[in-house]
């Protein structure tokens, strides 16, 4: 899988310079650099580097798009500060052409883990390698040659306000020296792709934030990015807005065929396009997956509360201040009932009333469709007797469903 051409450096050597470099850069400065770095990289096209046969070898062995190998980021104890390991050996294969969402709270180290793909940052140990390419292992044209596979957008869409949206699309096409009849017929292209081909010449204080989104999209894919960053896009964005965007990139995907690693720290962003996710938690990988089994069997508590919170089985803030794992004085015990596939249809409530002839209290609940599949939800309350508890868990089981008791109410 490594690229003999390309001299791997030991990771003490990429840990040396890590510390060379500037730890943080701002989003503009990522755009600039990277649009920088990209009129090298373009110009050179006419004679192919190394590192373009490395890149069709790599696609010919089908590698992952992007790899962290037991990857970590650790930024020094700086005066009272004690060091913080921001990404803690993180180990992911982003498969050729999916739609790959990382998800976490605030402080999970998404972002450090965004730089580390864009080649803004180096990792401390192990290795981020793009296309089969280990990025440590560059001299700086490479890592041009590099960057210029990697597109991004970003959640404030860091247009350039004194240009319009076809020049911003463009912005990366003149700094890469394409001729003007290109970049003409080029920007045309691209904002159609986008749904903006009246708005070309509006600026971006005329625009909507989900149009300006749209321009920053058509401009991240100027340069026929093989990987499309998406680093919280549709976080400024209303729920409506969101879908489109979430859906304008799906399309992208199929139209391309261009990875799409997207950022995020809602499940619903995830459960609207991604084929896998990744679960980040104090900078480690907590649960990994394909989207429907981890949102369908969450094992992480971190991966519960997300899902809780998109499907509906948040708890009323009055119960669940109440909740509680002892059942001991209980009056109802808190099951959830997950139903996917086929499944989803059975009347198991209806079930378990007839069955156990008691009572369920339905607390929340929905259902859902992920990646086509059915999928749903249900909090329900039953009397809180271990032996009856016992029989709904097992009825509930025996019909295929999932469950499990979040607790129990006084
Ligand atoms: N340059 C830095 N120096 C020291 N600590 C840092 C630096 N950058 C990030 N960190 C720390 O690393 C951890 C991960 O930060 P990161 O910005 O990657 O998280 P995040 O998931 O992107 O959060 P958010 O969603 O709030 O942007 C945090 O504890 C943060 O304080």
């Amino acid at each position: 899988m490594a690229i003999s051409t390309v001299s791997p450096r030991s990771i003490s050597a990429a840990a040396a310079t890590t510390t060379a470099r500037p730890a943080t850069f701002s989003l503009m400065d990522a755009l600039v650099g990277r649009v920088g770095d990209l009129a090298a990289d373009l110009r050179s096209r006419v004679t192919p580097t190394g590192s373009a046969a490395q890149h069709a070898a790599a696609a010919a062995m089908d590698v992952p798009a992007v790899r962290f190998e037991a990857v970590s980021r650790i930024f020094p104890a700086r005066k009272s500060d004690p060091a913080v390991a921001a990404l803690d050996h993180v180990s992911l294969d982003v498969a050729p052409g999916s739609i790959y969402g990382i998800i976490g709270r605030s402080g999970a180290g998404k972002s450090t883990l965004v730089r580390l793909v864009n080649g803004l940052d180096r990792p401390t140990q192990g290795r981020v390698l793009i296309d089969g390419v280990d990025l440590a292992g560059l001299d700086a044209p490479g890592l041009r040659a590099l960057r210029r596979r990697i597109g991004m957008i970003f959640q404030h869409f860091n247009l350039l306000s004194s240009r319009t949206a076809a020049a911003n699309v463009a912005l990366p096409l003149e700094l890469a020296g394409v001729p003007a009849e290109t970049i003409r017929t080029r920007v045309a292209e691209l904002l159609d792709l986008v749904g903006l081909a009246d708005k070309a010449n509006r600026y971006p204080a005329e625009l909507s934030g989900g149009q300006k989104q749209r321009v920053g999209i058509a401009r991240a894919l100027a340069t026929e990015p093989k990987v499309l960053l998406s680093d919280e896009a549709t976080s400024a964005l209303d729920p409506e807005t969101t879908e489109q965007i979430l859906a304008l990139l799906k399309r992208v995907n199929a139209l391309t065929g261009v990875t799409i690693v997207l950022i995020t720290h809602e499940m619903r962003v995830i459960t609207s396009i991604c084929d896998r996710v990744a679960v980040l938690e104090g900078g480690r990988v907590v649960e990994e997956g394909a989207v429907y089994g981890v949102f369908a069997h969450p094992r992480a508590e971190t991966t519960r509360r997300l899902v809780a919170a998109v499907n509906g089985t948040a708890l009323p803030p009055e119960l669940s201040a109440r909740l509680r794992a002892d059942p001991a004085g209980a009056s109802l015990t808190v099951l959830r009932i997950v139903f996917t596939g086929d499944e989803a249809t059975e009347p198991i409530l209806s079930r378990l009333s007839r069955s156990l002839d008691i009572e369920v209290n339905i607390l929340a609940g929905r259902i859902d469709e992920i990646g086509g599949a059915p999928f749903g939800t249900l909090v329900v309350g039953v009397p809180s007797r271990p032996d009856l508890v016992a029989a709904v868990t097992e009825l509930v089981r025996s019909n295929g469903l999932g469950v499990e008791v979040l607790g129990h109410v006084a």
